[in-house]
């Protein structure tokens, strides 16, 4: 599995046309700013002139955590990840707000939530197990439930493409998964865990500390692990719904989709994929820059700008969704804008 991904590096074959065809349109070179970068990347990923985003997809990966269930690191009790899973379904949180707003599918994916859900229409169910084990004690999750979660994961993209798919965003829900996506980045990236730990959903002062701790424990408990086995480190402190997006992603990118990513748990399941296949980063739009503790530092280390700083730190894929219309803007300038030749605009000197 972990080797099983084709993701081809872009082409560079395009990049000066792209560039020369921004150019000119009838405006000073560079004054559409980052919009311009983000068209210029949509382009080299479709390997085309004329960039499309087809039915937007946002896929919501939920899942439960066995530190969450102690209480050790969160300051929302476990059963909210399965009673927002019945909200995303009734279209009642702020990803389905958002995702109403663009024209954007939202699809609901029970990767190991702790809860038995009736078939609930809407609800697609790839559960590996009742969420994971508590990670200060024992693994979170064994490697073929790693490997089982990877594969998950890429298998939903098979169904999404077939609708027509070209452009698909990765959002989670759970309980507890700041601290899954904290632990990974530390061992990943070998940053201290206090740099890369933060409130998630309102951890401050004394509870913050706590956390850490846990944390540190969990780190201790493990030992030094070897971080070039990116699949000990997943299922070490992974999540269901972290691995499920990792094996979604790899397969995305394999498919040469437009990635979008999310905040700072979107982001780690991304670190995870790119350290199986650092091809998968080139296929990627970083939404949003999370207030949570560690994020600004996760993108510095995948050399990743993203296109907003709105204080968000939500999850549930809501940066993207908030920020897919800059997206539309940067194609539909790229397609309808007119060139100085067209309008008989004089370009400069
Ligand atoms: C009502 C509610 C809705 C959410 N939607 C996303 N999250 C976010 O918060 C959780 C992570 O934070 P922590 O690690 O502190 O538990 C994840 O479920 C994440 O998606 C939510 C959290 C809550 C409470
Ligand atoms: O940045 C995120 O994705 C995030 C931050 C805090 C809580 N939930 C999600």
């Amino acid at each position: 599995m972990m080797n099983t991904f084709y993701i081809p590096p872009i082409s560079s074959a395009l990049d000066q046309v792209i560039q020369e065809k921004i150019n000119l349109k009838t405006k000073p070179v560079s004054s559409l700013g980052k919009l311009e970068e983000v068209g210029a990347t949509i382009c080299r990923i479709q390997q085309s002139l004329t960039p499309v985003l087809k039915a937007p997809h946002i896929l919501v990966f939920a899942a439960d955590h066995g530190i969450a269930a102690q209480g050790a690191v969160n300051p929302f009790p476990q059963e909210v990840t399965y009673q927002m899973v019945y909200n995303f379904l009734s279209g009642g949180a702020a990803i389905n707000v958002f995702g109403r707003q663009h024209d954007i599918s939202i699809r609901v994916v029970d990767a190991g939530v702790n809860h038995d859900f009736e078939e609930v229409p809407g609800l697609i169910n790839t559960k590996i197990d009742y969420g994971t084990k508590d990670y200060r004690f024992e693994k979170a999750m064994s490697t073929p439930q790693c490997l089982q979660a990877l594969t998950e994961g890429a298998t939903l993209i098979e169904d999404i493409i077939s609708t027509g798919c070209n452009v698909i965003g990765f959002g989670e829900m759970g309980i507890g998964n700041t601290s899954s996506a904290s632990l990974l980045m530390s061992t990943l990236c070998d940053i201290p865990i206090e740099e890369c730990t933060g409130k998630g959903t309102g951890a401050v002062g004394a509870v913050l500390q706590k956390k850490i701790y846990a944390l540190k424990e969990a780190q201790s408990f493990h030992g030094n692990i070897n971080r070039e086995d990116t699949l000990e480190v997943l299922s070490t402190f992974g999540g269901f719904e972290i691995a499920q997006m990792c094996g979604a992603m790899l397969a995305a990118a394999e498919k040469g989709m437009l990635l979008l990513i999310d905040g700072f748990i979107s982001t780690a399941a991304l670190l995870v994929a790119y350290s199986i296949n650092p091809s998968t980063l080139s296929y990627c739009i970083f939404s949003h820059c999370s207030e949570e503790q560690g994020h600004k530092m996760l993108l510095k280390y995948l050399n990743a700008t993203p296109l907003l700083n709105l204080q968000m730190c939500l999850g549930e894929g809501s940066g993207i969704a908030v920020a897919y219309p800059l997206l539309q803007s940067a194609c539909a300038f790229i397609n309808e804008m007119a060139s100085f030749q067209e309008a008989k605009v004089s370009n400069q000197e």
